[in-house]
């Protein structure tokens, strides 16, 4: 029997979210592929589709014959650097296809248009960073040159449509393209419990052999977002409890599902290593570069028959648009600095699914109003267990931040990542604001005080609950100071 005295979850966030306790297998293809459910998380409620609709036979045969080393282990067309001209011969202008998917009640079809999405930024981003990965492949230096300024309108046209109905940027995305919809599963019975059974439906380089670093790569994310049910539900339960004062001890419930949650995410995260090799990153990350703050796109893209021919400017893809960090920053209500590296986590935004944008926005508002940070450091056991929470965001960036460093800084003197943040002192921006807010809380919460009666029941209490999370605390002060001393290191040697 649950304890739980107040309705879970509550009447407003049932209102704002309706399919949230729904079987993800019920939901209508209507709805936008990433809304959430508990069961679902942040994965779409289906598995992507691996085909597009008939009528888009000649994309799909460009995406069939476009990577590096195709299905069959032959070499496509972007081994040979033809897919450009083989995209201006061959792709008609199929902008009016789009409008024709609509399901019998006339509502958008948003589950394939996402699919069409998905293959049309892969398209182009393919078409765009074509040169680039020439220069990478034949010049010494591995500089990666210029990208293609023109997008051709039967490229631009049709994804630009597909992005209006879906609310996005009309660029590739984490969510909606490269990584959370571009899986799939050999064995339908199985599902997603086993990673062995995950498999690329899109890939540039060699991710079509599921054993490739490509394929590692992206389905590592999907193995650890596959966690993310409850932590939403876990998440939900702090939020709605406390919005209908409900007890203490269902929010300390909500965070140890969270803690639960992150434990499995981050021993997924470690995977990485075994899943995908440092040495081959930089190979296909060549195609997943952004448009905006890249030399590569000095002038931003032209997309011919859009927007009337003006540059636009993209982000790259980019870990930054997956949500499961974002929702433990929110709910925690960690403070970011007021930098100009923070407004380009808030940009980052916009290039989310339009359910986890009204999700984390939600999450962000309410935990402001009912105040999640104060009341959980008014007990010493909510805030250990906060500070625990925290402590995994913290260790996620940590990790985070190893990768970082040892798959692409200390391979490559590019600048900036994908999403055109700078690439040494961008993360540390955030891992540091939250190493800051766990040594706060910590010093005003639950070290000795001075003078306080050591006998008293309350100190004895909060004594015993220090003494949990003391060992964590010394790591946190380490790692601060480490992480200070390295980006400044790097900063020195690469004259940033
Ligand atoms: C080899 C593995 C990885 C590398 C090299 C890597 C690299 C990066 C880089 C360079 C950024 C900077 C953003 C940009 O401008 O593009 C970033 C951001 C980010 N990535 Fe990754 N990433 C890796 C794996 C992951 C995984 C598995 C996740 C989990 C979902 C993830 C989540 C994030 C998040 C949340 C951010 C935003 C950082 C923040 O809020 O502090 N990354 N990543
Ligand atoms: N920003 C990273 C790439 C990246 O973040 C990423 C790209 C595609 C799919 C997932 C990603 N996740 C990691 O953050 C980079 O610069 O290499």
């Amino acid at each position: 029997m649950t304890r739980t005295q107040v309705p879970f979850p509550s009447p407003a966030t049932l209102k704002r979210f309706p399919h949230i306790h729904d079987d993800p297998s019920t939901l209508s293809h209507t709805l936008d592929p990433f809304t959430i459910t508990t069961s679902s998380g942040f994965l779409p409620y289906q598995t992507a589709p691996t085909d597009l609709p008939e009528v888009f036979k000649p994309l799909v045969s460009l995406l069939e014959r476009l990577p590096v080393v195709k299905a069959d282990g032959t070499p496509g067309l972007l081994a040979t650097y033809e897919l450009g001209p083989a995209t201006e011969a061959e792709l008609p202008d199929l902008t009016d296809e789009v409008e024709k998917l609509v399901l019998t009640d006339g509502e958008w079809d948003r589950f394939t248009i996402t699919a069409v999405f998905r293959d049309y930024t892969f398209l182009a981003s393919s078409y765009l960073l074509e040169p680039c990965w020439e220069s990478w492949c034949t010049s010494a230096d591995r500089g990666y040159g210029l990208g293609r300024d023109v997008l051709p309108k039967s490229v631009a046209r049709p994804m630009y449509r597909c992005a209006q109905i879906l609310d996005l940027p009309p660029f590739m995305s984490y969510a909606a393209s490269y990584a959370l919809f571009n899986y799939t599963v050999t064995d339908h019975t199985k599902g997603l419990e086993e990673y062995s059974n995950l498999r690329l439906v899109r890939a540039f380089e060699r991710g079509l052999d599921p054993k490739s670093s490509e394929a590692g790569f992206i389905l590592t994310h999907v193995d650890m977002v596959k966690e993310t049910g409850s932590l939403i539900s876990g998440a939900l339960r702090v939020i709605d409890t406390l919005e209908q004062q409900g007890p203490r001890t269902d929010i300390n419930d909500g965070f140890r599902e969270i803690l639960q949650a992150m434990e499995k995410i981050e021993a997924s995260m470690e995977d990485m290593w075994a899943n995908s090799k440092p040495s081959e990153y930089l190979s296909f990350r060549v195609f997943i570069f952004g448009i905006t703050s890249q030399s590569m796109f000095p002038n931003g893209v032209i997309y011919d028959g859009v927007e009337d021919n003006k540059p636009l400017f993209f982000r790259g893809e980019s870990g930054a648009n997956d949500s499961i960090i974002p929702l433990l920053d929110h709910l925690c209500q960690i403070p970011m600095p007021s930098t100009p590296l923070t407004k380009i986590l808030h940009e980052f935004r916009a290039y989310r699914p339009l359910p986890h944008r009204e999700f984390l926005t939600y999450v962000r508002e309410k935990a402001e109003e009912i105040g999640v940070q104060e009341y959980s450091v008014q007990d010493s056991e909510t805030a250990v267990l906060f500070l625990r929470t925290l402590n995994h965001v913290r260790s996620f960036r940590w990790r985070h931040w190893l990768f970082a460093r040892e798959y692409i800084i200390r391979r490559t003197p590019h600048p900036t990542a994908t999403g055109g943040s700078p690439i040494v002192t961008w993360l540390p921006n955030q891992l540091s604001a939250v190493m800051d807010l766990m040594v706060s809380i910590y010093d005003r919460y639950l070290a000795p005080k001075e003078g306080a009666a050591t006998m008293n029941g309350q100190e004895d209490l909060i004594a015993s609950h220090r003494k949990q999370v003391e060992p964590m605390m010394e790591l946190v002060r380490d790692q601060k100071d480490k992480l200070a001393k390295e980006v400044e290191r790097w900063c020195q040697e690469r004259g940033v």
